[in-house]
């Protein structure tokens, strides 16, 4: 099956959205970093936006939380460059593609991770609801195109370890989205550890509830949608992003065989990971 389409174009072996024009992709290298920006990274569909709303409240306005790095035309790298505040930028970008800017200055990144069934799961309706996104005949094909890397961003498996192999060399803090479910105030202040933030336990309590699934599902039903709104470069529309915010949900879709084929690969590609070991796989 081809991978191109009017909607798709491939960069470097990575299947990308024409909302992330060739043209800026080739000239990231060139991006300039500052010491103290913080990148959010994540293969789509694992929690980038809860991510992004806890970086919100923890800066409070003391930051620009940017458009995703790989997004429009090289006319938003400008656009990044004049930002006077510290920037947290998001990005789905596999680590082989950063701007080498990044890695030369050592730049904080924290990296979110969702069990790859689950973020299937969420990406196969991205698909379907996106219209920036190729139309898909449905779940089973779209089955085999996840597992073979041939969809948005390319492989879940290639993205990990791609971060996982430099791990080192910016000190990236890797987060796991059912560890936050689980304990969403443990999880916060991590972050902040990381980032040498001071913050009460009070203050701490005030995120987790204002991140919350539900309440940042309400606010979305408030807010107007501008093209700069979603922290994914795949969309704008922020109504996109939030769905069920569940852990698990993939046992509604995978038959027994999709399963095994899945666990079989998992298990060859993941077999050097240390990070496999955190991964919640198996909720
Ligand atoms: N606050 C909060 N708590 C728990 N879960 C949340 C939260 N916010 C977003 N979500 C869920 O995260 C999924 C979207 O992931 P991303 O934000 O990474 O999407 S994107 O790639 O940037 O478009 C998507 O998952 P699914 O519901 O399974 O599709 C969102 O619902």
């Amino acid at each position: 099956m081809s991978l191109q389409s009017d909607l798709i174009h491939v960069f470097n072996g990575i299947p990308f959205t024409t909302r992330s024009s060739a043209e800026l992709l080739r000239s990231l290298d060139e991006f300039q970093a500052r010491h103290d920006d913080l990148l959010l990274v994540s293969y789509p569909k694992s929690g980038t936006h809860w991510l992004a709303e806890i970086m919100k409240h923890l800066y409070s306005s003391k930051v620009s939380i940017t458009s995703p790095i790989e997004f429009g035309n090289v006319s938003k790298l400008e656009e990044l460059s004049n930002i006077p505040t510290k920037r947290i930028i998001p990005t789905h970008l596999n680590f082989n593609m950063l701007p080498a800017d990044f890695k030369a200055k050592k730049c904080k990144a924290i990296y979110i991770i969702r069990n790859p069934k689950d973020t299937a799961v969420s990406l196969f309706h991205y698909y379907r609801d996106n219209p920036n996104l190729p139309t898909i005949e449905g779940w089973g094909t779209y089955f085999d195109m996840f597992l073979h890397g041939e969809v948005v961003c390319g492989s879940w498996f290639d993205h990990i370890l791609s971060w996982e192999e430099h791990r080192n060399e910016m000190g990236t803090l890797f987060l796991y989205y059912e560890a936050m479910k689980k304990d969403i105030f443990q999880s916060v202040k991590k972050i902040s550890h990381y980032l040498g933030i001071n913050i009460t336990d009070n203050e701490v309590h005030e995120i987790c509830k204002k991140t919350s699934f539900s309440e940042m599902k309400n606010n979305v039903e408030k807010e107007n949608t501008d093209p700069n709104n979603t922290v994914c470069s795949l969309t704008s529309n922020k109504k996109l992003i939030f769905r069920k915010g569940t852990v698990g949900d993939w046992k509604q879709y995978f038959s027994n065989k999709q399963n095994r084929l899945f666990d079989e690969m998992y298990n060859t590609k993941m077999d050097s990971s240390n990070l496999a070991k955190h991964i919640h796989y198996d909720n």
